[in-house]
């Protein structure tokens, strides 16, 4: 099995590590060919919104609709998440998703004031306690569909900074908001495990795509 990074934009190195940590074989990938080569495929964190221009530029975002909504497990971290999205709020006018989650997010969800915060964030399919999350100018889940899971929230604050309090964890506008979903084939996560060092939850996605694999293949 072979899990793909899209490489226009964002932290696709980060991405690949946390693969490579995993021992799974991963490549970057940019072009329709090389899309054709991997059985699924991470979106990174980055700026959706240059994400999108950078796809259509590259021809990229027909050949993504069709493999995301085609089975293709894929997993989309912050923008990768907002780029899954049926439908973004606070978007740009001119910015296209791939789709393939039935949800609504918005963008820069959680204030303008506030680039980034660690929130602690449970996730019920993972075990081992919450995660500390890292959220950079991320999203929130506004709405989601009857075959969405909603996998996790915003539960509490985590890190130093007091920059949770600030967002607003500690009065509850930010706490209890949706960041983490799954549609069958599909995760999307607001915050970057890949900056965190905590790998569980990549090992859930490869998981998700071994199993896909077998379904295909037997
Ligand atoms: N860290 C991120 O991926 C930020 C997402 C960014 N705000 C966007 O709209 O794409």
């Amino acid at each position: 099995m072979i899990i793909g990074v899209l490489a226009l934009q964002g932290d696709t190195r980060e991405h690949l590590h946390a693969l490579a940590e995993l021992d799974v074989i991963a490549r970057p990938v940019r072009r329709p060919d090389e899309l054709d080569s991997v059985d699924a495929l991470i979106i990174p964190g980055g700026e959706s919104t240059a994400m999108s221009k950078l796809a259509i530029e590259f021809g990229m975002t027909e050949p993504l609709r069709k493999r995301i909504g085609g089975g293709m497990p894929t997993y989309g971290s912050c923008a990768g998440m907002i780029m899954l999205a049926g439908s973004i709020l606070d978007g740009r006018a001119d910015q296209v998703p791939f789709g393939g989650i039935d949800m609504t997010v918005r963008r820069n969800a959680f204030g303008r004031q506030v680039d980034s915060f660690e929130g602690t964030v449970d996730i019920s399919d993972i075990d081992g306690g919450p995660f500390s999350a890292v959220f950079i100018r991320a999203p929130w889940v506004e709405e989601v569909g009857p075959d969405v899971r909603v996998l996790g929230r915003v539960s509490g604050r985590s890190g130093p900074s007091g920059e949770a309090a600030r967002a607003g964890l500690s009065t509850g506008s930010a706490a209890g908001r949706i960041v983490a979903v799954r549609q069958q084939h599909l995760l999307a996560t607001a915050f970057h495990p890949e900056l965190t060092g905590d790998l569980r939850v990549h090992r859930y996605f490869v998981e998700m795509a071994r199993e896909a694999g077998q379904t295909t293949e037997g």
